[in-house]
C-alpha cells in the first residue's frame, strides 16, 4: 500500500470544494462507508474503513472495511467470495463518510445472512412496541454452508 491521505484542512471551503480527498477518521480512525449496488441503487450495507481499509480500496478497486468486531482489515468476500468491485467512490460534504458503488461477485449477495442486502426488515410499532418485519427472505446462500456453523 502506497497510498496515505493528507490531514484535513481546517478551512471548511477547502474540505467541501477542495480537490484533495482528505478523509476526516474519527478518534479509533475510522469512517463511515455505506455501500449500494452500482447496478440498481440497493443500499447494501454500512462499515467503517481505517486508513489501511480505504487506501487499499481506492488502490485496487476492491472493497477493503476495517471490522471493529474482529478488530482486523476485512476484505468483504474473503471467506464468502463476494467481493466488491468499486465503481466509484464518493466522499460527503465535511469527508467523513464515503459511498461506495459496488458490483457484488459471487452470489450477488452482501448479508452474512445470505440476503443480497443487510437492510432485509422494516421498523414499525405495533401495540406498543417496536417491530421487525422481514421484507426480504431470499437466501442467496447457505451460511452454514459458506461460512461454517458458528
Ligand atoms: N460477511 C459479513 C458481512 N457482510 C456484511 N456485513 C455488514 O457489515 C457490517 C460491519 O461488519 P462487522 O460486524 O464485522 O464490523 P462492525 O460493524 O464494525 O462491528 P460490530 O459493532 O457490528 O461488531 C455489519 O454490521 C454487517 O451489516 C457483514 N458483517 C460481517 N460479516 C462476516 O465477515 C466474515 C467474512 O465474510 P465475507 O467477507 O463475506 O467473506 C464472516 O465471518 C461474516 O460473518
Ligand atoms: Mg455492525
Ligand atoms: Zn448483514
Amino acid at each position: 500500500m502506497t497510498l496515505t491521505f493528507a490531514q484535513p484542512s481546517d478551512d471548511k471551503a477547502e474540505l467541501e470544494t477542495g480537490p484533495a480527498f482528505t478523509p476526516r477518521f474519527d478518534e479509533k480512525g475510522l469512517v463511515t462507508a455505506v455501500v449500494t449496488d452500482a447496478r440498481d441503487g440497493e443500499l447494501l450495507m454500512v462499515a467503517h474503513m481505517n486508513a489501511e481499509a480505504l487506501a487499499l480500496t481506492v488502490e485496487t478497486g476492491i472493497a477493503h472495511y476495517y471490522s471493529r468486531s474482529r478488530g482486523r482489515l476485512w476484505k468483504k468476500g474473503e471467506s464468502s467470495g463476494n467481493l466488491q468491485t468499486v465503481r466509484e467512490i464518493r466522499t460527503d460534504c465535511d469527508q467523513d463518510a464515503v459511498w461506495l458503488k459496488v458490483s457484488v461477485a459471487g452470489h450477488d449477495a452482501t448479508c452474512h445472512t445470505g440476503r443480497r442486502s443487510c437492510f432485509y426488515r422494516t421498523v414499525g410499532i405495533d401495540d406498543g412496541k417496536a417491530t421487525l418485519t422481514i421484507t426480504d427472505d431470499h437466501r442467496h446462500f447457505d451460511p452454514a454452508d459458506i461460512y461454517g456453523e458458528k
